[in-house]
């Protein structure tokens, strides 16, 4: 079997065309442009490229871009006293603080700190805890995204046998809690599971979102499931050059599954798409308008 290649690229365009249209529809009705404010602390490289597209894709879709770019040793006070700056911002609607944090800030402390309703990334104790519970809440962008290509590939997800390899707060635990609401039989796998390899071949969805380069082999897929690849990881390739590879070995996993995300191209563009979604999401709340429906479904 030869692997469907799910195109998150163009699937991430016709999410990004749907937000301007709505964005355009929120000026000419209601006079309103959507704000994102995205917080930069540090140099990271990856980083940069991720919030330039960010602040590029924003831009694009006609809503209003900030950046805010802070030295790595910005003190946790004057992060907080921005984030309650950008809080008070009634043009902000959705805030980011982009992660990594250099080591000296409480991640924890800077993510809660910002105005659930306009916690665009979900990561919020607030929004975590409606999400767990199914209630209406800000939904964390990689997952959202992960999900809508699962929808959008297999129609319902009711009764798969889904594995989410990686417990991370960003990715791994939301992940899991979106496909128990969708009625998938859930496992979480994480670095302590024993016979990983069996786990995952019972599963119907593999989502590998251990951040370790190519760490699924292709024997571990049960022939015809779906692989969605959350690994976004720089290697060193010949010539003394680098290249992006995924946490699955995506030839031999391709030859085995049903349908695969391909690293670049797969989850990373539904990820910023699904923020400019959240984005429109969060303006339409603060207004009191209906939130559109065909954002991210
Ligand atoms: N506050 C947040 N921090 C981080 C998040 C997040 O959702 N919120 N996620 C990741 C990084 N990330 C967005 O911030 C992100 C990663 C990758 C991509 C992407 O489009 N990747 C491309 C490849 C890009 C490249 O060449 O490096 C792809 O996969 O095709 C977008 C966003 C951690 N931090």
């Amino acid at each position: 079997m030869t692997a469907q290649i799910i195109d998150g690229k163009a699937f991430a365009a016709t999410v990004r065309a749907k937000v301007a249209t709505h964005v355009a529809r929120l000026k000419e009705e209601n006079n309103l442009t959507p704000g994102l404010a995205v917080v930069l602390v540090g140099e990271d490289p990856a980083s940069q490229v991720y919030v330039r597209s960010k602040g590029k894709q924003t831009i694009e879709a006609g809503m209003k871009s900030v950046e805010h770019r802070l030295d790595p040793d910005t003190t946790e006070d004057a992060l907080l006293t921005l984030i309650k700056q950008l809080n008070d911002d009634a043009t902000i609607h959705g805030i980011l603080v982009q992660l990594p944090l250099p080591a000296h800030l409480d991640e924890d402390l800077v993510i809660n700190a910002i105005d659930p309703a306009k916690d665009v990334d979900g990561f919020h104790i607030s929004n975590v805890g409606l999400l767990g519970t199914g209630q209406k809440s800000m939904v964390p962008c990689t997952p959202l995204g992960c999900l809508m290509m699962l929808r959008d590939h297999h129609g319902s997800l009711s009764g798969l046998d889904a594995v989410v390899i990686g417990r991370s707060n960003i990715v791994g635990k939301p992940m899991a809690q979106l496909l128990l609401g969708d009625s998938c039989t859930v496992t979480i796998a994480h670095s302590r599971t024993k016979d990983l390899p069996d786990v995952v071949r019972r599963a119907d969805i593999v989502v590998a979102a251990v951040g370790r380069p190519q760490m699924v082999p292709g024997d571990w897929i049960k022939p015809g499931a779906t692989v969605i690849d959350v690994g976004i990881n720089r290697i060193d390739a010949e010539g003394g050059k680098t290249r992006l590879v995924g946490d699955v070995d995506y030839e031999s996993c391709a030859a085995v599954a049903g349908a695969i995300t391909p690293v670049p191209g797969g989850v990373g563009p539904m990820t910023i798409a699904c923020l400019l979604a959240n984005t429109v999401t969060a303006c339409c709340r603060a207004n009191g308008l209906a939130e559109p429906k065909d954002l991210t479904v």
